[in-house]
């Protein structure tokens, strides 16, 4: 596990995540698993959702007051919403019920403050069965490959890959409507996605320099995923009356590709010739696709091969009208904002992050051992992931600082300052300078964004959503920031 993400004095933080390091989903993409679903944790928040009962509550002061305070203080105060009775969930529920699927447990609400999710009926004990999906509910390339598209995908060389065959049923059962067995489902996706992908270069432009420069390089990378499958469009077209270049727009396949990475499981399955060696890992799983994510639950999650049905056991319990969570894996904001579209209230995960670029603002160029410090930064991993958490700089962090401010008659200590090691008071003092000046240096830039991002608000009313998310990642950094400089306040140089 990276230390990076537990600021130094984060011991509590340690033993939270102690969990992601059994995330076997960060090895791969992590567009396939937002769920992380492999063994995931998954997680009832009780803390922060409520139904409109308990807005009635009196009491100010005690646990409920203060989370009643902290729900007001977020703006979040507005009734939560059942959606069950709506004709478009009862035919979900009939379409799941003819698939071997009944739940009396969850509905569907929608909640001020996190959209659309699932909600208890009664309380759930900690450990008890959450939801249990039979395989007849789930999507996956097997389905796509008894669809018509199958005999298509099987003749089609070079292999298409297993996203690609998803993304391709999504957006032709869409095409379809009546005429799909998916309808049901389909008809509940949401219709536009608030992943960078569909903003405007403009917002873009908001965001801090990692993700920005991520969130660039995934909006060439669908560009480029549609190019290059056109020529396998092309041959679909005996499938339909419409001209296929009609219905397989880029903005179809950039909604399926949204789809898929913001809502399968992960499921392996075994790997078929007709698939490029793409991993095949992705599970669209109708109704348990409403459960929104929450960095503080924890779940078990994973295909139950005797039951052949997708289970999600609960670690906790929930009260009854609660909404369930489950945990999408131990991202911060900026990963949640870049993979699915939001950024998480008080996420423990949240990191600024600080490029080698800004420390190289306040070192000293006429140094003549900069290079070789730069050099063995980058041989030991420490130019990446430096942060500042929600408890203030991270130990990778002062620890690069520490070597970047090695005097020259220090300097054969890099190994130890490397290990954790102190060398000299006034290398900790100068690696503290150094790591102040960065702090102040991003606090003044979050802030000119962040007046940016308003005046562009103003003169700019046809981009609602976007420009808001990046101020919400935004001023969360600007909270980080400031309660990093509290702390620098706080740190004194240690003697060895
Ligand atoms: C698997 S879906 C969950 C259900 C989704 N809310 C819906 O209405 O279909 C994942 C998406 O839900 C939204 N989401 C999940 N957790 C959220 C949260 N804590 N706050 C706000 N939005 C959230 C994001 O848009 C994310 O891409």
């Amino acid at each position: 596990m990276s230390v990076d993400q537990e600021g130094a004095p984060g011991f509590l933080m340690a033993a939270l995540l102690i969990t992601s390091v059994f995330f076997k989903s960060v090895e791969l993409k992590p567009f396939l698993l937002p769920f992380s679903l492999q063994k995931s944790y998954d997680l009832f928040d009780r803390a922060e959702f409520y139904w409109t009962k308990t807005r009635n509550m009196k009491s100010k002061h005690g646990r409920t007051g203060r989370r009643r305070k902290e729900k007001s203080e977020n703006g979040s105060s507005a009734a939560a919403v059942s959606k069950s009775h709506e004709d478009a969930y009862k035919q979900l529920c009939k379409w799941l019920k003819e698939r071997g699927f009944q739940d009396d447990l969850l509905r569907p609400v929608e909640f001020p403050d996190t959209g659309r999710g699932l909600a208890t009926t009664r309380f759930i004990q900690p450990g008890e069965l959450l939801i249990s999906l039979p395989v007849k509910c789930l999507l996956t390339t097997d389905t796509v490959l008894q669809s018509h598209l199958g005999e298509y995908i099987k003749s089609w060389s070079p292999p298409i890959s297993p996203l690609l065959a998803l993304c391709v049923f999504l957006v032709t059962e869409r095409h379809a409507e009546d005429r799909s067995l998916w309808k049901p489902y389909l008809a509940l996706l949401p219709e536009t996605y608030t992943c960078p992908v569909y903003w405007e270069d403009e917002v873009l432009a908001f965001l801090p320099e990692p993700v920005k420069q991520k969130a660039v390089e995934q909006k060439a990378e669908v560009q480029e995923f549609y190019a290059s499958s056109l020529p396998f469009f092309k041959a679909l077209q005996p499938l339909f009356h419409e001209d296929i270049d009609d219905i397989l727009t880029y903005d179809a396949l950039r909604w399926a590709w949204c789809s898929v990475n913001t809502r399968t499981v992960y499921m392996k399955h075994t790997q078929k010739d007709c698939f490029s060696s793409q991993k095949d890992i992705y599970a669209l799983a109708p109704f348990l696709d409403l459960l929104n994510h929450s960095p503080r639950v924890q779940v078990d999650a994973a295909f139950n091969a005797k039951s052949q049905c997708y289970e999600i056991r609960s670690n906790v319990g929930c009260k009854r009208y609660d909404q369930v969570f489950i945990c999408y894996g131990p991202h911060d904001n900026q990963r949640l904002l870049l993979e699915y579209g939001f950024v998480a209230a008080n996420n423990p995960h949240r990191s600024v992050y600080v490029t080698k670029e800004i420390l190289l603002l306040f070192v000293p160029c006429k140094d003549k051992q900069l290079a070789k410090k730069l050099s063995l930064l980058d041989e030991h991993g420490f130019i990446e992931n430096l942060t500042f958490g929600a408890d203030g700089p991270s130990w990778r962090l002062l620890t690069a600082a520490k070597l970047l401010c090695l005097g020259t008659e220090e300097f054969t200590y890099w190994k130890k300052v490397l290990l954790g090691a102190i060398v000299s008071e006034s290398n900790e003092s100068r690696a503290l300078q150094l790591v102040r000046k960065v702090c102040f240096h991003l606090l003044a830039e979050t802030a000119d964004i962040l007046k940016e991002i308003s005046l562009f608000r103003r003169t700019n009313k046809t981009f609602v959503n976007h420009p808001s998310l990046v101020e919400a990642l935004r001023l969360d950094e600007m909270k980080i920031l400031q309660t990093s400089a509290d702390t620098l306040k706080n740190l004194h140089p240690v003697s060895p």
